[in-house]
């Protein structure tokens, strides 16, 4: 694992340019907004606003009606999701229940699981490196919550991808896992430096690892700027009142 700093060079920035999208009978979605490569950011917002949606037409799973998605400038309207340079973590299920740890992960290199010799080392290493060493032969079902979601992000260690996305990937687990997932992928993301989205409701996860904030409200973007202005009170008063909601809930 390279220990290099942040380099841009290993991140994509992300631009998204009047892209326009529906569900059969739901709201009119519309997104414009132009993300840093290597930036890290928190995709708040109320249930239901459409953040999920927007990280699944960046990842490819829905098609925009209309408008531009570029990644590292590449327009990828036309490409299928494993055709993007993008990897993403949902908040489960991200793991084939018949496949074993090491196998989860190498689908990562080769979907076929041809692997060869350096695919295997690279699936010991980002096992090592997410702590599952000595774990490599187990079924998803005999791991608990915190150690299917390190699996799920040993997979994107070894994809290498420039873009990941992580859509409430925390949600299932309790607040020490939560904390060990938060370090870890600050620590993935100051070795890979992939440009970074994670919806979340907490505030205290965009406030551990955010460097950025978009707000999404009514499927658009709101709000964006420094996490730490708008989680100091600074971004926006619908963002207020939506955090302040949360807050009033714990
Ligand atoms: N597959 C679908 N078919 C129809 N409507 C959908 C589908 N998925 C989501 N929606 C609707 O689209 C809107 C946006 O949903 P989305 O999941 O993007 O919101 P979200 O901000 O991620 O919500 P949450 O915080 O509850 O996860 C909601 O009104 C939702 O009910």
């Amino acid at each position: 694992m390279s220990t290099a700093k942040n380099n841009p060079a290993d991140g994509a920035g992300i631009g998204l340019e009047n892209v326009r999208f529906a569900y059969p009978g739901g709201t009119a979605m519309n997104f414009n907004l132009t993300l840093a490569a290597s930036d890290i950011v928190a995709v708040m917002g109320p249930s239901g606003s459409g953040k999920s949606t927007l990280l699944s037409l960046i990842a490819g799973f829905e098609t925009p009606a209309s408008g531009h998605i570029r990644i590292g400038g590449a327009d990828v309207a036309s490409l299928a999701p494993h055709r993007r340079p993008v990897s993403m973590v949902f908040q489960e299920n991200n793991l084939f229940s018949h496949l074993t740890v090491a196998q989860n992960v190498g689908l990562g290199r080769s979907t076929s699981l041809r692997l060869t010799e350096e695919d295997r080392e690279a699936v010991s290493k980002a096992l090592r490196r997410t702590g599952l060493a000595g774990k490599e032969t187990r079924l998803p079902q005999a791991l608990s919550g915190g150690e299917r979601q390190r699996v799920a992000l040993a997979r994107v260690l070894i994809r290498k991808q420039p873009v990941l996305l992580l859509d409430e990937p925390f949600a299932s687990l309790g607040p020490a896992l939560r904390d060990e997932m938060l370090d870890l992928i600050a620590a993935l993301h100051e070795e890979q430096a992939m440009t970074t989205l994670m919806a979340t409701h907490d505030p205290r996860d965009a406030e551990r690892l955010c460097r950025t904030m978009v707000f999404i409200e009514a499927g658009t973007v709101a709000g964006f700027g420094p996490a730490s202005e708008f989680l100091a009170g600074n971004g926006s008063e619908a963002f207020n009142r939506y955090i302040g909601g949360r807050r009033e809930k714990r």
